[in-house]
């Protein structure tokens, strides 16, 4: 069963802005990284996911369940973290998870368990104005944790961290999934930020979704080109086309071979052999940025 299923949701804030017909499909157990740059949906997504917005089409569903205006959550079990946790300074890390503990219902020994698993049970004491970002993150992390959710929904967990804290930060999202199943939806404006944790990606960009699928799907695609330089690319060009090679001229000279039925290396040692004329063999920009920067790039044109 699908964590989270979405089929046409639409929301309009005015004219240009808002997320349109989305049809999101985030599996169970898995890490699905919601990502696209600033200002293209991702918060108004979350917001309909957590019922803090109702959609002006569409259904959501979670966990199996439609949910139903109203009745945000429909039962279902979802603990999010949204922009910065709020949190009271003057309150120990302790105090803090004990104050929702209560208006929840849960059991003392929660509060203990969602501290361990952020790992703050040794700073569980102090007052969380002496927290750093991270562990006030983390914390906001607990907060969501205290009900022990099925999905965790995260709005860019890792805005503002540092290094060290974004490491950590991931690894605790990857170990949470890993040891309890959970499902996690988390939003990011990089790409490079969630590479490492996420299994599934979602590419949103001007609130439409130009790619889905797992992380393996996406480097698929992200091959990078090879661009082979030449003194006479028409007699390269020649010596592909016997090859079996699809390639293309470029205005600079180069020739650019995007798929190719052979490996780099049986590739080049064909060319030689044919004594094909080649200066330069080499493939161009890193696959992920590139296929990001590709699939954001093609929507500011549209919408030039
Ligand atoms: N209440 C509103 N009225 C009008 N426009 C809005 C409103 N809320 C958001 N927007 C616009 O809708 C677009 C999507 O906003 P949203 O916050 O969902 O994007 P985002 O991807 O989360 O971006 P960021 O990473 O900057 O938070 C933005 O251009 C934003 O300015």
């Amino acid at each position: 069963m699908d964590a989270i299923r979405t089929r046409g949701l639409h929301y309009r804030h005015d004219a240009k802005h808002g997320v349109f017909d989305l049809d999101l499909q985030v599996s169970a157990g898995g890490v699905y990284a919601f990502v696209g740059p600033n200002g293209s949906g991702k918060t108004t997504t979350i917001r309909l996911l957590l019922g803090l917005l109702r959609p002006q089409a569409g259904t959501i569903t979670i966990a199996g369940r439609e949910q139903v205006a109203g009745d945000p959550r429909g039962g279902a079990s979802v603990g999010a973290l949204v922009e910065a946790p709020s949190l009271y300074p003057h309150l120990t890390g302790r105090r803090n998870l004990e104050v929702s503990r209560r208006l929840l219902g849960l059991p003392g020994r929660a509060v203990d368990a969602a501290l361990e698993r952020v790992e703050l049970l040794s700073a569980a004491d102090r007052k969380v104005c002496a927290y750093s970002l991270g562990m006030r993150q983390r914390l906001g992390l607990a907060l969501a944790l205290l009900g022990s959710p099925q999905l965790l929904i995260l709005d860019e967990p890792g805005n503002g961290l540092d290094p060290a804290g974004t490491l950590k930060m991931r690894a605790l999202i990857r170990s949470l999934v890993d040891d309890t199943g959970l499902t996690v939806f988390l939003s990011s404006h990089l790409l490079g930020e969630v590479e490492q944790v996420a299994t599934h990606v979602g590419v949103i960009t001007a609130g439409r979704l130009r790619f889905q699928g797992t992380m393996e799907e996406l480097r698929g695609r992200s091959r990078r080109p090879l661009r082979l330089e030449s003194g006479d690319p028409g007699v390269l060009l020649a010596h592909l086309a016997e090859l079996g090679i699809a390639a293309r001229p470029l205005a600079d000279g180069a020739t650019l071979v995007e798929e190719s039925i052979m490996d780099d290396q049986s590739l080049l040692r064909a060319l030689v052999e044919r004594a094909a004329p080649l200066s330069a063999f080499y493939r161009v920009r890193p696959g992920l940025e590139s296929m990001f920067f590709d699939l954001t790039c093609s929507d500011e044109l549209e919408d030039a």
